[in-house]
């Protein structure tokens, strides 16, 4: 069964339709990314998906005891209020410290646990997010923009971040990126949203598709370019791609 299946899923906000016609499934162990331009329902579709926004038609359905991690596009924490990361992570249920250490440790941010969360860089903010949506330890974790801020190689540090959990723990991971060619490195399936799924598949095959390149021109060359290095260099998953070979253009530059 499918972590998570939507069929005929449709949105709306305030009578007004965001998405419509959305089959869409995750499986245990996938990494799927989400690109589309700004407003095309990709947050819509995540609130969706954790069941912060009714369907308006169509079903979701959640495998059940499905355990959802959430790592929010930002956080807002009061600059004047003294709050360690320990007693964050602590706020939704108290946990043990070897527990918080563990998931900090996973996160990649293992000496954090006694600073203050305001004075966190970016990066160590996104991480402690991380942590504490893994200490609910998820089937799936589900991340919306979460390097939003970030710097190119920031972004690319937290992506091999989730690439490693998603080995050690064996979670899906399903995110919205803006960040095209660092993310679709990653992704096992990418999907291209415009109101509805416009195109969908590996990243090779979004990449190319035209409906994808009538949204995002062909900029993001270099980023398919990213992707075949990574891919040759350190987490070939066996995926013996037919197409994309026989692309001249397409190969890294
Ligand atoms: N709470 C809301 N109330 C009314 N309209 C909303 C609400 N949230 C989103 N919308 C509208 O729904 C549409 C889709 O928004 P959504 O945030 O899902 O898109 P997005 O693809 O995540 O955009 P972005 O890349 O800018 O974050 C937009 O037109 C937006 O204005």
């Amino acid at each position: 069964m499918s972590l998570i299946e939507t069929r005929g899923l449709a949105l709306r906000h305030h009578g007004q339709e965001v998405l419509r016609d959305v089959n869409f499934t995750i499986e245990r162990g996938e990494i799927v990314t989400i690109v589309g331009p700004n407003g095309s329902g990709k947050s819509s579709l995540l609130r969706a998906l954790i069941g912060a926004l009714p369907p308006a038609s169509g079903e979701i359905t959640r495998a059940p005891g499905l355990r959802i991690g959430y790592v929010p596009q930002k956080l807002h924490i009061d600059a004047t209020l003294p709050l360690t990361v320990r007693r964050f992570l602590n706020l939704p249920q108290r946990q043990s410290r070897d527990i918080l250490q563990a998931a900090l440790l996973r996160a990649g941010a293992p000496d954090l646990i006694e600073r203050q969360m305001t004075g966190l860089s970016g990066g160590q903010f996104q991480r402690v997010l991380l942590a504490r949506a893994l200490l609910g330890r998820p089937d799936i974790l589900i991340l919306d923009e979460a390097t939003q801020g970030l710097d190119q190689p920031g972004s690319a540090a937290f992506y091999r971040q989730i690439e490693e959990v998603r080995r050690e723990m064996g979670l899906a991971v399903l995110m919205v990126s803006h960040d095209l060619h660092v993310v679709m490195a990653a992704s096992d399936r990418v999907l291209c949203l415009n109101g509805h799924i416009c195109c969908e598949g590996t990243p090779e095959v979004v990449a190319d598709a035209p409906e994808y390149r009538a949204l995002f021109g062909t900029g993001t060359k270099g980023a398919l370019a990213l992707y075949r290095h990574e891919h040759h260099h350190s987490h070939d998953h066996g995926h013996a791609h037919d197409h994309g070979h026989d692309h001249s253009g397409n190969g890294p530059h």
